[in-house]
C-alpha cells in the first residue's frame, strides 16, 4: 500500500454495489435500456464495464449514481437502498462515490491545487483539513511539484492525475471511472491504470466503463459487458472480447 492513500474510508464487509433485477426503460421508450440486471461488486474489485455503443454503460452508471431510478428492481450502493433514499439523501450518496471522466471537466482558470481542494470546500471540509489532504493527494497522483500551475498548462495526462486526485481527495469507497483513458495515448494512459490499480489496491472499489481493450486486456480484472440492455458475460481475469 502506498504510505500516503492510508485506508479507504471502512465500508461494511461484502458488496457495495448490488443490482437485483433491475430494468430500466426510459420515458417514451419502448425498448429497455436496461434488462433484469443481476449483479454484484464486492467491496475492494476492480471491476470494467465494456459493451457497444448504446449497450447501456452510461445507464447503469447513472442508476448507481441514482441520477436515473430503475423502472423495476432494486438497487444498493454503500449501504443504501437507492428506490428507499430520500432526496436529501442523495448527495451523502455522492460523497461516497468519486468520478472520472474522458474530458477531466477542471475548473478552467484554477490552479491544479485550486481544483483539488474545491471538492473538498463544496462539502465544507475544514481549511485545516484540505491544507493537508490536498498536497498529500497532489503527492500520490505524482504532481506534488504542479499544485501552483494552471490546470490548462498541463498535458492531457496530467490532468487526468488532477481529476483523479479530485476525485479520491475525501477517500471514498467507490471510484467511478468514465473512459478514463479514452483521450490519451497508450503510454499515458498505462500511467493512469497504474494509479488507479494503486488506488483499488488501497482498498476502494473501482468500475471503469470503457472501450480500451488494450487497457482491459492488460490488467486482468473482473469484466462485465453489456450487449443490448443485457448482462452477457461477467469473468474473473477477464479481457476486452472473446478471442
Ligand atoms: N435520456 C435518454 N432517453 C431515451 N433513451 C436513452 C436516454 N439515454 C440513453 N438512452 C438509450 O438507452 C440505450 C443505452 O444507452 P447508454 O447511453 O446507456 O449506452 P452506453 O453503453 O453508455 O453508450 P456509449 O458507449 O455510447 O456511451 C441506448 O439505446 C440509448 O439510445
Amino acid at each position: 500500500m502506498h504510505p500516503l492513500i492510508g485506508g479507504a474510508a471502512a465500508l461494511d464487509s461484502g458488496h457495495v454495489i448490488r443490482f437485483q433485477d433491475v430494468t430500466k426503460t426510459y420515458e417514451g421508450q419502448r425498448r429497455a435500456a436496461l434488462r433484469n440486471i443481476d449483479v454484484e461488486i464486492e467491496a475492494e474489485e476492480f471491476v470494467f464495464l465494456v459493451g457497444t455503443s448504446g449497450s447501456g454503460k452510461s445507464t447503469f452508471l447513472r442508476l448507481i449514481l441514482r441520477e436515473l431510478r430503475p423502472s423495476s428492481g432494486s438497487i444498493h450502493v454503500a449501504g443504501r437502498d437507492l428506490n428507499r433514499l430520500p432526496s436529501w439523501k442523495v448527495p451523502g450518496l455522492r460523497r461516497q462515490i468519486g468520478m472520472i471522466f474522458q474530458d477531466f471537466r477542471l475548473l478552467p482558470g484554477k490552479t491544479v491545487y485550486d481544483n483539488v481542494a474545491f471538492a473538498l470546500q463544496v462539502i465544507g471540509r475544514p481549511r485545516r483539513e484540505i491544507r493537508s489532504k490536498v498536497p498529500e493527494t497532489l503527492e500520490l497522483v505524482g504532481l506534488g511539484s504542479k499544485g501552483d500551475r494552471m490546470v490548462e498548462e498541463l498535458s492531457g495526462g496530467e490532468q487526468q492525475r488532477v481529476a483523479v486526485a479530485r476525485a479520491f481527495v475525501n477517500r471514498p469507497p467507490i471510484l467511478i471511472a468514465d473512459e478514463p483513458t479514452g483521450n490519451l495515448d497508450p503510454a499515458t494512459s498505462v500511467g493512469i491504470m497504474k494509479l488507479l490499480d494503486r488506488i483499488n489496491r488501497a482498498g476502494t472499489t473501482v468500475l471503469m466503463a470503457t472501450h480500451d481493450s488494450t487497457v482491459v486486456d492488460q490488467m486482468r480484472k473482473r469484466v462485465i459487458e453489456l450487449d443490448d440492455g443485457e448482462l452477457v458475460r461477467d469473468q474473473t481475469k477477464g479481457v476486452y472480447g472473446y478471442q
